[in-house]
């Protein structure tokens, strides 16, 4: 069974991995590459009113044939027009009546007015054309100043997420607990992709040939363990296949509903996901210290 979903605050249920539109040139049709997702497992599509591609997310959904509440639709405000107007030209561009989630891509694109900036986010969120609002690249501060004013509380903060900033995340990740803020985490996979070569690549080698997974699935079982959705994204199957199955490496409290064979995979895992963890995050302390 691939990944289940997290309860927001606000009621409604996000599911676990997210496939990203985010990663290649502005304004590039990704179409053929969403449907790929879906058609391989995903049903959370991320994308952004600055990723220019909109248009290309409603396209795989009317190729994908599935319906629309089989799907779970995140998009982003850029800052490129006014609140109320982004909203709308998303929900055109996408082809659909709402989004599930709507986020305030940046601090910086509402930096002037915080207060009312969220306060408009609130109202899309009253009128059903986001079920679900939240934000993008906050930090404790920024959370801290928009908790001053706001009615609903985010029910999301998306934030780079990977070994290599966990410390650094660590505050925002027990602020968000505290205050029922669910983290997405992107660029998962930024130690092997973006940072090759740092102390953190052994740790993940070593994990991935004693569980017999690939160092890719390491990082994001780490991700998932940590209760942060996962935000990736590939134009290969077989990539999109290697983190699908991810979803069958639960989370240990997991284990209680499922048959003998899955139960005895789970207490294994059980202890290498805190020893994955464990060597990560000294991995990376070391690194930066
Ligand atoms: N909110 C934001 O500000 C923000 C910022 C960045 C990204 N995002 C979102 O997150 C999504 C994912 O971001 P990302 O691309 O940084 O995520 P990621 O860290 O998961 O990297 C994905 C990339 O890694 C490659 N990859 C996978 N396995 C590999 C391997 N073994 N070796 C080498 N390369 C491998 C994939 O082909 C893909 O190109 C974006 O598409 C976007 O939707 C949001
Ligand atoms: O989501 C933030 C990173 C990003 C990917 N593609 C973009 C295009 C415009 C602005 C930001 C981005």
């Amino acid at each position: 069974m691939p990944f289940s979903t997290i309860s927001l605050n606000d009621g409604n249920a996000i599911p676990q991995i997210a496939f990203g539109t985010g990663s290649v040139n502005k304004g590039t049709d990704v179409s053929d590459q969403i449907e790929q997702a879906i058609e391989t497992g995903f049903w959370h599509i991320d994308t952004a009113q600055a990723y220019g591609n909109e248009e290309s997310v409603g396209d795989a959904i009317r190729e994908s044939g599935l319906t629309r509440k089989d799907l779970y639709i995140t998009t982003k405000f850029s800052g490129l027009s006014e609140i109320e107007e982004a909203i709308q030209a998303s929900l055109k561009k996408i082809g659909v009546s709402y989004v599930d989630l709507y986020l305030v891509h940046n601090p910086r694109y509402i930096r002037d007015d915080f207060a009312g900036a969220w306060a408009k986010f609130e109202r899309i969120k009253a009128q059903g054309l986001a079920k679900s609002i939240g934000v993008s690249n906050f930090t404790v501060n920024d959370l801290q100043t928009l908790l001053k004013t706001a009615k609903v509380t985010p029910a999301a903060n998306q934030i780079s997420f990977h070994p290599y900033n966990y410390q650094q995340n660590r505050s925002l990740l027990e602020f968000s607990a505290k205050n029922g803020i669910i983290v997405e985490g992107y660029s998962p996979l930024a130690s092997i992709t973006k940072f090759p070569g740092g102390p953190v690549d052994k740790a993940v080698q070593v994990a991935a040939d004693r569980l017999g997974v690939s160092p890719a699935q390491v990082l994001l079982s780490w991700v998932k363990s940590k209760g942060v959705v996962i935000v990736t994204t590939s134009s290969k199957k077989s990539r999109l296949e290697e983190y699908l199955a991810v979803g069958d490496l639960p989370a240990i409290e997991e284990a209680g509903a499922q048959g003998p064979s899955v139960q005895l995979i789970q207490r294994i895992k059980g202890r290498v996901i805190p020893l994955i963890g464990l060597c990560l995050v000294a991995a990376a302390v070391r690194w930066l210290v």
